[in-house]
């Protein structure tokens, strides 16, 4: 049975904001014999800024493309209500190669402001001048810039990125952050950041949660004051709650988890075997 997807803008009362950008109650995800998704819980505040983590393979990606509706065979009794205005953003830019930057950016737009608001976008993302580049004459940096502008021309509530930067060099990552930060601090939609690098959720997101054998294992707020640096030892703190909790930090047990929220998600997985550790938690 499919679960009930439902649209947030549909519920509240006219002129009442939403309460959640985003809100999954016991969704399940099954391919063949193997459950990925195994009831999940997860709500999204309006404005929130939530990176999610976990080991390869945990279901990050899938969960990500039930909330953008691009799965419709997440299963059983669940409920999936998500804001109407969602915007996608993927480790690979996904520009259309034979449409100019600022077509791409402008796709599907309609009105008569939308070429101003797509001209305004690249000039939010630093490519003002490179409106009528080939997807190809950019970098990897560029590229992303441009789908970042295309993201965040359509307004969203919900931003949903997936591993965004993780094709990116260290240096232009760095700028990357600063960029998105930037841009959600002035725009304020919801994001859904899915990575594996852990100080990247802790020096973007507000609320880092980990998904573990199919569930939220923790759900952690980061009450640290932007800009964050990486040296702080609150910094560190964070990180290694949430490395222990990934199994990736041997001889880092997870203790309790600092967090405000009340259950379910404040389970926090048993470390294994240094074997097992994900190569791409090692850092
Ligand atoms: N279309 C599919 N058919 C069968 N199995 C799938 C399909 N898509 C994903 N899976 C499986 O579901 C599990 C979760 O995959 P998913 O891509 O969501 O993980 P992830 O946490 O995003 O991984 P990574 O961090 O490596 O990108 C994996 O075991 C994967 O093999």
């Amino acid at each position: 049975m499919a679960a009930h997807r439902d649209r947030l803008t549909a519920a509240p009362a006219p002129g009442q904001a939403p309460a959640s950008a985003l809100r999954a109650e016991a969704l399940v995800r099954r391919y063949g014999g193997r459950t990925v998704l195994d009831g999940l819980d997860l709500t999204v505040a309006p404005g929130e800024f939530t990176a999610l983590l976990g080991r390869s393979g945990s279901g990050k990606s899938t969960l990500l493309r039930a909330v953008a509706g691009l799965d419709r065979d997440v299963a059983g009794s669940g409920r999936l209500d998500v804001t109407d205005r969602v915007s996608l953003s993927f480790q690979d830019s996904r520009l259309l190669p034979w449409a100019r930057v600022l077509d791409n950016v402008a796709l599907g737009l309609t009105g008569a402001g939308a070429r101003r608001r797509s001209l305004t976008a690249l000039e939010e993302v630093g490519l003002a001048g490179r409106e009528r580049a080939w997807p190809h004459e950019l970098s990897g940096g560029e590229q992303q810039r441009a789908a970042l502008a295309r993201a965040l021309v359509r307004e969203p509530e919900l931003l949903l990125a997936d591993e965004p930067f993780g094709a990116l060099d260290a240096l232009t990552r760095i700028r990357m952050h600063d960029l998105l930060r930037e841009l959600y601090e002035r725009h304020r939609p919801a994001v859904l950041l899915v990575t594996h690098d852990v100080d990247e959720a802790v020096e973007l997101a507000d609320r880092v949660l980990v998904l573990d054998r199919g569930r939220l294992a923790v759900d952690l707020p980061i009450g640290l004051p932007a800009p964050r640096a990486r040296r702080d030892p609150r910094f560190q703190e964070y990180r290694d709650t949430l490395l222990a909790a990934l199994g990736a930090a041997p001889g880092h047990r997870a203790g309790p988890v600092p967090t405000a929220r009340p259950a379910p998600a404040h389970r926090v997985a048993p470390a294994p075997a240094p074997a097992d550790t994900p190569e791409e938690t090692r850092r």
